[in-house]
């Protein structure tokens, strides 16, 4: 009794006093655990971008139209369904990687797990699809006929998009580097002689007299010739121009500042809240309106927007079919009407239909007119007054041919005095060395040349830029 009996009672209390010990451990532990998650979530990424913006990009900006339509006067109550234009609002040069994801996920992502399963009929794979199909508990070799459905959305998935190829756009922005070559090439015969006759020095009469021919020759026009060489006669003897390099820098500085790099060259393309910018494209047959309304939509698609192609082109019959092969081409929608019906009622039409829709930006292609033809060019007043009854019109985008020259400048005065054009897109610059019209236009017009043609691919189109423009002039 004594000894055993004392040694049992002293073990029990040593177990007890060590349950206790380990016991207050554990809970000190929990504690701790439970405060700390706190801290970890701090680790949020921000914004990696480090404020970097792309350039060289196009440009959109909101025209200035104003709302066709009565807007209700309650402000807060409009805001919230035109709030989607607003991310928009940042302009243009980064939105390039934006649209390309956005097309090109949805066909390739969903079939391709799906596609495993299927062969390997046995349980393993069916494990994922069968918990969704978990309500069929009873036959067990069925799965695989569950994963059949499943499938489904891969033999779908070709019916949903009805326009069979839509392609792929190269990318926005850098155009007009890349495609510099095709400018050069035609025009840096200019460069090339004026360069040769400033860059010995001091220039005779006869000199200055061929330095104004050759400017003459690539149709920069008289006024803008005479202004370029009274200029350069100043400067270079101010300067005290000695070598070539030094007559380049000289020749650059006058150019640029001559194509005023200042103009707004934005193309208005970015909605409205409560309607879609509206651009209207028009021109003398054969331009290339057709051509650079398909251009533009491929620019405006790969930028994000939602587009509509109003075919107002009624005169010539492939016009429509042509505009609607280019829209198909990139996704975006069409109205077009009757064979010779009334390209007002189709612009008028085209605009109703994008403000119902919320499309982006309608970008509406009229018949080719002969500038001379009264009768023509009242019916394109008309087309302009007509889609005004619905909203402003953002842009007025003249395409001239740059390989018929001097005439072009007669097309743009008396387009200019029928539908005030806001920009010009100087298309075929790769076929001509008489990119000249360029200053002739905006010098007369006050219009800035906005966007060029440099092919007859479909993204052949870039913006327009002075300095690129003049490099690539001189080579
Ligand atoms: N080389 C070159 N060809 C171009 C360019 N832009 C248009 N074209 C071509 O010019 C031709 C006429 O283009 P369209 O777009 O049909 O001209 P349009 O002004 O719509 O003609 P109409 O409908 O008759 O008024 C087509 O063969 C185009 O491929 C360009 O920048 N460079």
């Amino acid at each position: 009794m004594s000894t055993g009996a004392w040694i049992a009672i002293a073990a029990v209390l040593a177990v007890l006093v060590v349950a206790l010990v380990v016991g207050f451990t554990l809970a000190r532990r929990r504690r701790i655990s439970l405060a700390a998650p706190e801290k970890p979530e701090l680790t949020e990424p921000k914004d990696q971008s480090g404020g970097y913006q792309a350039g060289g990009g196009f440009n959109f900006s909101r025209g200035p139209s104003a709302t066709a339509p009565p807007v209700p006067p309650t402000a807060p109550t409009a805001e919230p369904p035109t709030a989607e234009p607003e991310p928009i609002a940042p302009p243009a040069p980064e939105p390039g990687p934006v649209a390309p994801p956005a097309r090109e996920v949805k066909p390739t992502a969903p079939p391709e797990p799906v596609v495993e399963p299927k062969p390997a009929a046995e349980p393993e794979p069916v494990a994922e699809p069968e918990a969704p199909a978990a309500p069929e508990p009873v036959v067990e070799p069925e799965p695989v006929v569950e994963a059949a459905p499943v499938v489904a959305p891969e033999a779908a998935a070709p019916a949903e998009p009805e326009a069979p190829a839509i392609e792929e756009i190269a990318p926005t922005a850098g155009r007009l580097d890349r495609l510099r070559g095709r400018l050069s090439r035609s025009q840096n015969a200019v460069g090339k002689s004026l360069l040769g006759l400033l860059g010995g020095g001091d220039l005779d009469e006869d000199s200055w007299e061929e330095v104004e021919d050759t400017l003459l020759i690539a149709d920069i026009g008289a006024a803008t010739t005479t202004k370029i060489v009274e200029r350069l006669r100043e400067e270079m003897a101010a300067r005290g121009v000695r070598t070539e390099a030094e007559a380049r820098a000289l020749l650059r500085e006058v150019l640029i500042d001559e194509l005023r790099p200042d103009l707004d060259r934005s193309i208005h393309a970015l909605p409205h809240p409560d309607h879609p910018a509206v651009l209207l494209i028009v021109g003398v047959n054969g331009t290339g309106k057709t051509t650079t309304t398909g251009k533009l939509a491929r620019v405006l698609v790969a930028d994000g927007r939602r587009v509509l192609l109003g075919a107002a082109d009624t005169f010539r019959a492939a016009a429509a079919d042509q505009l609607q092969t280019w829209a198909e081409r990139v996704g975006a929608e069409v109205v077009r009407g009757k064979e010779g019906g009334d390209p007002a009622a189709i612009a008028f039409d085209s605009v109703s239909k994008g403000i119902e829709d919320g499309i982006d930006a309608v970008v509406i292609d009229t018949a080719g007119r002969l500038h001379t033809k009264t009768g023509l060019m009242d019916e394109l007043g008309k087309v302009k007054r007509v889609v005004e009854k619905k909203a402003g019109v953002d842009d007025v985008l003249l395409v001239l041919d740059a390989t018929v020259g001097q005439n072009g400048l007669m097309q743009a005065r008396v387009f200019a005095e029928v539908v005030d054009i806001t920009g010009v897109v100087l298309t075929k610059l790769d076929g001509t060395a008489k990119g000249g019209i360029v200053f002739q236009v905006q010098h007369e017009l006050g219009v800035p040349v906005k966007l060029v043609g440099l092919g007859e691919g479909a993204d052949d189109l870039a913006p327009f830029e002075p300095e690129a423009f003049v490099d690539a002039l001189l080579g």
